[in-house]
């Protein structure tokens, strides 16, 4: 198999609303969103070989996760486990070194964690030549985390259940985007169980959008259910999201998933670009990308 069938894009996970809907009777919460992927990721690569399987962090926050956490809590050691379970007899399951260079912040709402739990199943799906039906490959990603199954697919979808439930989302304009995180990570749980209020009803969308313009301002109708609660835990949430709004061309500013990581939107990958430039000039301990969406090969 060459390298480029052995590598996978882990793409960031955006959230451009999340409506929590209302809360299952085990807790979860059920959730409404419009979930986008930028061309921002993570990479995980894999080389076959006769040691049992193990894996190795690398780039920016591989230190973060610390050494401990390339063992069998990560979630590629758990996707990778999942997946030991699909294969039948034409499977050819290996071991070998598997290389997780994590660029995206941990902890910050982009669901870095997921996205490499979903190119772990898509890569050693592949490699070891297992082949599962994609209905197989997302039950699995369902038991690995909400956000899993979502990124299984890493193209723009609405989710809505807590998670599971993926339909098509209405065709996106071109657009840019800027990611910034201030470095503080923000516990998933901790944000869901500090939120108050009601529950907010699915959003009406229309089926696409003339230009970023116009998909901004359905955007500003809706919100982020966990904004309030995570501002409260991470109080810099709030200056990203005015230093994003402030960027010229800045056409909305919000926060992605539990957070901390926010987004804004540009009319261009280029016009998202620059402000990034100008973003990481001013908060250079900061984490901060500007480019275009992902669109799946
Ligand atoms: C907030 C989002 O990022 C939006 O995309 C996701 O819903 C979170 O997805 P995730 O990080 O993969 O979440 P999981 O690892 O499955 O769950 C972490 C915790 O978040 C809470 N949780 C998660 C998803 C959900 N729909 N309702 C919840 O209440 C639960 O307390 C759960 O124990
Ligand atoms: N490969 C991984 N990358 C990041 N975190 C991981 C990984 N494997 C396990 N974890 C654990 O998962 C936790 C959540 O990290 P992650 O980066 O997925 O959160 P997140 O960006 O808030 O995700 P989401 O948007 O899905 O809520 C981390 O605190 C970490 O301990």
């Amino acid at each position: 198999m060459t390298a480029a069938l052995l590598t996978e894009a882990a793409p960031a996970k955006i959230n451009l609303y999340l409506h929590v809907t209302g809360r299952r009777p085990d807790g979860y919460h059920l959730l409404d969103s419009l979930v986008v992927f930028a061309q921002a990721g993570d990479v995980l690569r894999y080389e076959p070989g006769p040691e049992p399987l193990h894996l190795e962090l690398k780039g920016r926050f591989g230190q973060v996760l610390g050494h401990a956490a390339a063992g069998p809590d990560n979630l590629v050691m758990k996707a990778a486990a999942a997946l030991r379970g699909l294969a039948g007899p034409g499977a050819d399951v290996r071991g070998g070194r598997l290389v997780l260079e994590k660029n995206l912040p941990v902890a910050s709402g982009i669901g870095g964690g997921s996205a490499d739990a979903a190119a772990a199943l898509r890569l050693l799906d592949r490699a070891w030549r297992i082949d599962a039906p994609q209905a197989a490959l997302l039950a699995e990603a369902e038991k690995l985390g909400a956000d899993v199954p979502v990124c299984l697919l890493s193209q723009t979808i609405r989710m809505e259940g807590i998670g599971e439930t993926l339909s098509p989302a209405p065709a996106l304009p071109d657009c840019g985007m800027v990611l910034v995180n201030c470095g503080q990570g923000v516990s998933t749980p901790d944000v869901f169980r500090r939120r108050e209020g009601g529950f907010v009803p699915r959003a009406d969308l229309p089926e696409s959008w003339a230009n970023a313009q116009a998909m901004a301002e359905t955007l500003q109708a809706l919100e982020n259910s966990l904004e309030a609660p995570a501002r409260a835990l991470c109080p810099l949430i709030s200056t990203a999201l005015a230093d994003i709004a402030g960027q010229p061309d800045c056409l909305i500013a919000r926060m992605s998933g539990s957070g901390a990581t926010c987004f804004g939107l540009f009319p261009s990958a280029e016009a998202a670009s620059q402000a990034a430039d100008r973003l990481a000039d001013a908060h250079n301990a900061w984490w901060v990308w500007g480019g275009g969406l992902f669109h799946h090969p």
